[in-house]
């Protein structure tokens, strides 16, 4: 019978590290219906149905096991329902491994204009033509079923940075009343699951408090929010050198929007999971590629005759077939080749990261220096 396991625990696969700064970190699998999870793990995003610039075959090629879709975008155009007449995003977009979509109330918070908070849910207007939208614990559950997402999100507040004790006191509150609705409209079924989301910003009981109350509600995951909001890092490894262990330690724990490497990688340490973040993708448009040098910023003239590739031993077709010369000229006379290798390469940087890290939990290995 295929789950959304948490780990196997009864074979325990998640391995405490022998060195007592790595303890928490865990490698695992996580079982779905559509496929499984290998843990720690980097989620590609592909907002509007698409890992922007890839194929579907090209990313799976990266070695991710599982990419974002995005409620927002597509609840606007093409509409969830159309998208469940067609047969669903994984046949919309020819994916067919797991699936994560965001509830999407963080998205309307950043992209839509004119919006209202109310205890039912946000009302806001579309950014694409104005039309007035609603989104709820009920809707955006049932959009993310119509949409056949493997991970549900529940619909949560995101609570800004800074926010006053109070402010996130509420906030968090509002994010656990809308937990419960998110529960009570979810459709389960074997293989598929419901992630709640924790908030409660900087302060340590408020995390506590979101913690308990969203284990009361039993879901298959749970992710840490509010953060990667412009806290910094080191507020977000503060808020998680506690945050994690308020978690059931046999369920994964997914970091929203995180991160760098270097976040990635402080982040296992405290015993985080699953990672989505735009900057592999965003960025490698915007010609920055990640190397094991340091991020090369392609556009710099120092590369206009570099006829060497990005990364000597690496696997990708940018780094196998071309140069840096020819990715600067790309990207500079903005030909959407470029776009395509330089988000090639690094998602495919950020998958050998993950690889890496898993290894070295698996040997029993420190994985510091890693980034
Ligand atoms: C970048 N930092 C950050 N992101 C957060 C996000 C979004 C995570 N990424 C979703 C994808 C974004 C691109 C399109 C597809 C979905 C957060 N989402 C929710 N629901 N709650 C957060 O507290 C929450 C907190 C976040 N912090
Ligand atoms: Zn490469």
């Amino acid at each position: 019978e295929v789950s959304i396991t948490k780990f196997p625990a009864d074979e325990r696969k998640i391995i405490a590290k022998a060195h007592d700064k790595y303890k928490k970190a865990r490698a695992g699998i996580i079982n779905t219906r559509h496929g499984q999870i290998h843990t720690p793990a980097f989620m590609p995003v592909g907002t509007k149905g698409t890992v922007k610039a890839m194929l579907p075959e090209s990313v799976q090629t990266t070695g991710a096991d599982i990419i974002l879709g995005n409620t927002y975008h597509l609840m606007l155009q093409p509409g969830a329902k159309r998208v469940f007449k067609l047969g669903g995003l994984h046949k919309f977009m020819n994916w067919s491994k797991p699936l994560l979509t965001d509830s999407g109330g963080f998205q309307v918070m950043s992209l839509s204009k004119l919006r209202k908070i109310t205890e039912e849910g946000v009302i806001f207007n579309s950014h694409i033509d104005g039309s007035k939208f609603m989104l709820s614990p009920e809707s955006s559950t049932e959009i993310q079923y119509l949409l056949g997402s493997t991970i549900t999100m529940a619909f949560d507040e995101c609570t800004p940075y800074p926010s006053t004790y109070e402010q996130a006191k509420s906030s968090m509150e509002l994010t656990s009343r809308w937990a419960k609705r998110s529960r009570k409209a979810f459709y389960s079924r074997d293989g598929y699951g419901q992630f709640g989301i924790i908030q409660g910003s900087i302060y340590n009981d408020l995390r506590l408090k979101s913690a308990l109350d969203l284990i009361e509600l039993d879901f298959e995951g749970y992710a840490i929010g509010g953060l990667a909001v412009g806290e910094g890092q080191e507020l977000m490894f503060k808020v998680l050198d506690y945050a994690p262990d308020l978690l059931p330690i046999n369920k994964p724990r997914y970091l929203m929007g995180v991160g760098k490497p270097a976040d990635i990688i402080g982040a296992v340490q405290r015993g985080i999971d699953m990672f989505d973040c735009v900057i592999p993708t965003r960025s490698g448009r915007n010609g920055q590629a990640f190397t094991k040098y340091g991020v090369v910023n392609i556009r710099n003239s120092k590369y206009k005759e570099d006829n060497t590739p990005l990364e000597e031993d690496c696997l990708c077709p940018a780094c196998k077939n071309y140069t840096k010369a020819y990715l600067h000229y790309l990207v500079k006379v903005k030909e959407i080749l470029g776009a395509m290798l330089m988000t090639w390469h690094n998602l495919m940087y950020f998958q050998k990261l993950m690889l890496r890290i898993r290894e070295y939990i698996a040997q029993g290995k420190d994985f510091d220096f890693i980034s």
